[in-house]
């Protein structure tokens, strides 16, 4: 690296960080009540910049986020944020050297993992991280597409309230699916207030954010947050609902919920963002071709500590493998390790028996939540089977049931 200096971010220098990283990402500030949140939920002591001279070239910081992880157990992990670099100082390592202090800093404080969501997927396979969670977007022709819902659904009342109003007893029931879904976080203190900021910048010619619960016997079931978009053509209506966030483990008030959004007056279009690979809706619809699916990334998981990482996962099934791990960047974590463990627990040491599985630990953060089958990857070249019985055993065991999710970005 060059003359440049990391060092802590003070927090008079917050502006100029938080403008750096504005640039970064093509210049456009945020509106100053976006920017207040953002300042207030910045962890200084986690934050990092790096500074040529009087200027802050890189920025870089985390969060103490609480990972939801197979089994239900919340796991310490560092969400990896506000990266950038000065385009007059990219690919001189600066990200490199940030990367090398934070992730020492994550083994430090004992945190097991690392995660982050990408501006793009190429940058930090090179650091260890793997794909640990996909996530949907969809564009719905809801003027062609139907949905069976279940007939319980009738019994569910709908109210539209205003978003922020309701947000206290919309958290609570969000805070209940955290340890149900590998992939979650639960909300740090202050995060609540970014699901309903809805800055106007943001909408894209859509409304304002709008909240509709779905309740029964005076229970709240579940809520969505959404937007409609008007748009009229030579043949009338074609508005879009804009789904912004969408909570409801009970079936009928799923139902009920997507039945709403699907048949909402004068819209034809339903655009979903960042949904869980296995959203049910899916199951729902009589024509999944009108339904624009897509996938991509969604968060990318490095494992810090392989060792505590591993332990802290339960596995669908019994399991008791050696794994030979390579970790160029974190070579702590190189070696191998036995894993024992099944659907109560887990227990994972350092050992000097043959291996039977060898892989890289980007792959085991891409396994790691469930999302990536081991199997998958031994097609790649990637995983390499090393005693026979070996793949298939530790593939069915890291497999689970819930695909992995993080329904945010940070
Ligand atoms: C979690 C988050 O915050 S994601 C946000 C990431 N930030 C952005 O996308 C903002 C715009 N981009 C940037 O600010 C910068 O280009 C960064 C942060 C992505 C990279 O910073 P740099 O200081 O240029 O990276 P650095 O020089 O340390 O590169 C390290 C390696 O990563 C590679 N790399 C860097 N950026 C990218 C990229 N966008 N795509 C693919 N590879 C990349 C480099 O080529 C280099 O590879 P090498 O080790 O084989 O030589």
């Amino acid at each position: 690296m060059t003359s440049v200096d990391l060092r802590g971010l003070r927090p008079e220098e917050w502006d100029e960080w938080y403008s750096g990283l504005e640039l970064a990402f093509g210049g456009i500030p945020d509106s100053p009540e976006e920017r207040e949140l953002w300042r207030e939920l910045t962890e200084f002591e986690r934050a990092l910049s790096a500074r040529d001279g009087d200027r802050i070239v890189g920025t870089a910081g985390s969060f103490p986020f609480r990972l939801s992880v197979p089994g239900g157990a919340i796991v310490p992990a560092a969400g990896v944020t506000a990266v950038s670099v000065a385009a007059t100082h990219r690919r001189r390592g600066i990200l490199s050297a940030m990367m090398r202090r934070l992730l020492d800093g994550v083994r430090a404080a004992g945190e097991p993992l690392a995660v982050l969501m990408a501006s793009e997927p190429a940058i930090y396979g090179r650091f260890g991280y793997g794909i640990a969670s996909r996530q949907l977007s969809a564009e719905i022709d809801t003027s062609r597409v139907r949905l069976t819902v279940p007939p319980e659904a009738d019994g569910v009342r709908l109210r539209e309230a205003d978003p922020a109003a309701v947000l206290d007893e919309c958290e609570a029931l969000y805070a209940r699916l955290v340890p149900g879904r590998p992939g979650r976080t639960e909300r740090l203190p202050g995060w609540e207030r970014l699901e309903v900021l809805d800055p106007e910048r943001r909408r894209e010619g859509a409304s304002r954010q709008r909240c509709v619960l779905a309740e029964a016997g005076g229970e709240l079931l579940g809520y969505a947050r959404f937007a409609v978009r008007p748009e009229w053509d030579a043949a009338g209506a074609r508005g879009t609902v804009v789904l912004h966030a969408l909570e409801a483990p009970d079936p009928a008030a799923y139902g009920a919920l997507w039945r709403f959004l699907t048949e909402i007056d004068l819209t034809s279009t339903l655009r979903v963002r960042s949904r869980p690979v296995d959203d049910p809706w899916q199951h729902m619809v009589d024509d999944l071709r009108r339904c624009g699916v897509r996938l991509r990334d969604g968060l990318h998981l490095r494992l810090v500590d392989a060792g505590a990482a591993l332990a802290a996962r339960r596995y669908a099934a019994p399991v008791d493998v050696v794994l030979e791990v390579e970790d160029a960047f974190c070579p702590w974590n190189s070696g191998r390790w036995r894993l024992a463990g099944d659907a109560s627990g887990a227990e994972c040491v350092r050992t000097d028996a043959p291996a039977g599985l060898a892989l890289d630990v980007r792959d085991l953060g891409a396994v790691y939540l469930g999302d990536t089958s081991l199997a998958a990857l031994a097609g790649t070249g990637r995983v390499r089977e090393l005693r026979p019985g070996a793949l298939a055993a530790a593939a069915a065991a890291f497999s689970w049931p819930v695909a992995p999710w993080m329904p945010h970005g940070f």
